[in-house]
């Protein structure tokens, strides 16, 4: 760790252990009695003004295909191999929900293997299955259990309590699932399960792959066929993986809409599966990158799925010198190499249909917007309110109280640049996170940018997705 970085503490440090501790503190299991703020103290931390960031670096597998690789590796009979798993607290979240099924789940050096139950086979969950921060673990297990005649009940931290469950409620009841939710329909949730699940043929009302996986994993266990009709097109992650595993699934594209038919009672095959670096942990490196003056910085091993790459097509349009390196394919997914350089960025408006390949990005680019010339406006943005934050928001009060100037719209923000001076930082304040992992790194990384840095008030969600960010940051910042 280099000297300039004195404020970034390290992913062991008792802060970051602090982190763990501290989720539980919402329900101790050594205490009856209900824990205080003294007892569980947040770990907050400021992100320094940094020098240019430089080296080589690899960023945690890909989230979206981490979760996958362990559900399909657990319906598959036979043993399967997973080499670059994403180990975030929302994927063991994932794994220790499918050990509750049946499946083994158990990491051997740097690989992970799973014996799995076979389409059908999974058993009832003698537990609650507690599903932390992730939205993904939850609508995906959803529909699992949907096509199968076990009944289960999720809980969540207070994030996911917030997050609305009726969209996947919704198909799966048509599917014969039938539930008991918390009013508004979230957490806590119990569902029974249909056996036989019955095909339905559905036509996504809101673009999410969440919701598109959930009724393609529920069909996987439905005799017949089951449709779903995507008018606008979502990470194909499901896709692409269930064929790699021997699912029989077609992709058609019609009129517009892409409509894809999975044939039930499928059998899935145990695989050698390899996980490509996750685009959405690079997004936080190459806007450092960009809005760091000198830097020159190479992400090793960027899963660039086109369904997933918007923000880098985003950033390239805003003057963002981002490069791809010796593209190939890694475990049935593009990636590359990328080299990120310091650019001066300029606003746009960027086009709201681009929105679905880079859901997860806008925090991090509102930050990138921030340090650009001119006016950057988003819209068509809604989705951004109901993930672990409301996003919208919650950028956009953390950027102002960071010296940026944001107007929140109800679909959006609208964003004046710097043109390249830093922000003025946080003084006696803190940002507020709201339990979402993507509004502190985005924050961190406006850190970097700023004249006093930026002060977070709970670094702890991000051991969701990056569990090492921090060590990361530290060790490229100079
Ligand atoms: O299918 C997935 O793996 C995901 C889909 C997206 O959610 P929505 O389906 O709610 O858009 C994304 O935000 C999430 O991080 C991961
Ligand atoms: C929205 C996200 O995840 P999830 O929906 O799985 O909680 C995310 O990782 O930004």
């Amino acid at each position: 760790m280099g000297p300039k970085v004195s404020g970034i503490k390290r992913s062991n440090s008792s802060a970051a252990r602090l982190a763990r501790t501290d989720k539980r503190c919402q329900r101790p299991a050594s205490s009856k009695s209900a824990p205080t703020l003294k007892d569980c103290p947040l770990p907050s931390h400021r992100f320094l003004p940094s020098g240019p960031l430089t080296g080589r670096i690899r960023v945690p597998g890909d989230k979206s295909i981490s979760h996958r690789s362990i559900m399909f590796g657990a319906l598959a009979v036979g043993e399967t191999c997973v080499a670059g798993l994403l180990e975030g607290e929302d994927v063991m979240a994932t794994a220790a929900a499918m050990r509750a099924m049946g499946a083994t789940i158990e990491k051997h050096g740097e690989e992970w293997r799973i014996h799995g139950v076979g389409v059908g086979g999974l058993l009832q969950p003698e537990n609650t299955l507690d599903m932390g921060n992730s939205g993904t673990s939850t609508r995906l297990l959803m529909g699992l259990i949907a096509g199968h005649g076990i009944s289960a009940t999720f809980t969540g931290d207070a994030s996911l309590s917030k997050r609305p469950m009726g969209r996947v409620i919704e198909p799966l009841s048509q599917m014969g699932a039938s539930f008991e939710a918390s009013p508004g329909g979230t957490l806590p949730l119990m569902m029974q399960g249909a056996h036989p699940s019955v095909p339905i043929e559905y036509r996504l009302p809101v673009a999410s792959a969440q919701v598109k996986s959930a009724v393609l994993l529920a069909g996987l266990n439905t005799p017949g066929i089951t449709t779903v009709i995507e008018p606008v097109p979502t990470r194909d992650h499901s896709e692409r993986m269930l064929r790699g595993f021997g699912a029989e699934l077609e992709v058609e594209e019609a009129g517009g809409d892409q409509i894809i038919r999975i044939r039930g009672e499928a059998e899935l095959q145990p695989q050698e599966a390899v996980v490509p670096g996750d685009p959405s942990s690079a997004a936080f490196f190459i806007v450092a990158a960009l809005i760091t003056e000198g830097s020159d910085i190479v992400i090793e091993n960027v899963g660039l799925n086109p369904t997933r790459a918007g923000l880098i097509e985003v950033l390239q349009q805003m003057g963002g010198h981002i490069e791809d390196l010796d593209p190939r394919e890694v475990g049935g997914e593009p990636v590359a190499d990328l080299r990120v350089k310091h650019s001066q960025l300029k606003g746009i408006d960027v086009d709201p249909a681009i929105a679905p390949a880079m859901i997860d990005e806008f925090p991090v680019l509102f930050v990138a917007a921030s340090l650009a010339k001119g006016t950057t406006t988003t819209s068509g943005l809604e989705e951004l309110r109901v993930k672990e934050s409301d996003r919208l928001s919650a950028m956009a009060d953390a950027l102002t109280l960071a010296g940026a100037n944001v107007t929140e719209r109800e679909d959006g923000l609208v964003i004046e640049g710097t043109d390249g001076a830093p922000l003025a930082g946080t003084s006696d304040k803190p940002v507020t996170t709201h339990l979402d992992h993507r509004i502190a790194m985005s924050m961190a990384i406006a850190g970097l940018a700023s004249k006093d840095g930026v002060e977070i008030d709970d670094t702890s969600p991000i051991q969701t997705s990056f569990p090492n960010f921090m060590s990361l940051l530290a060790d490229t910042s100079a």
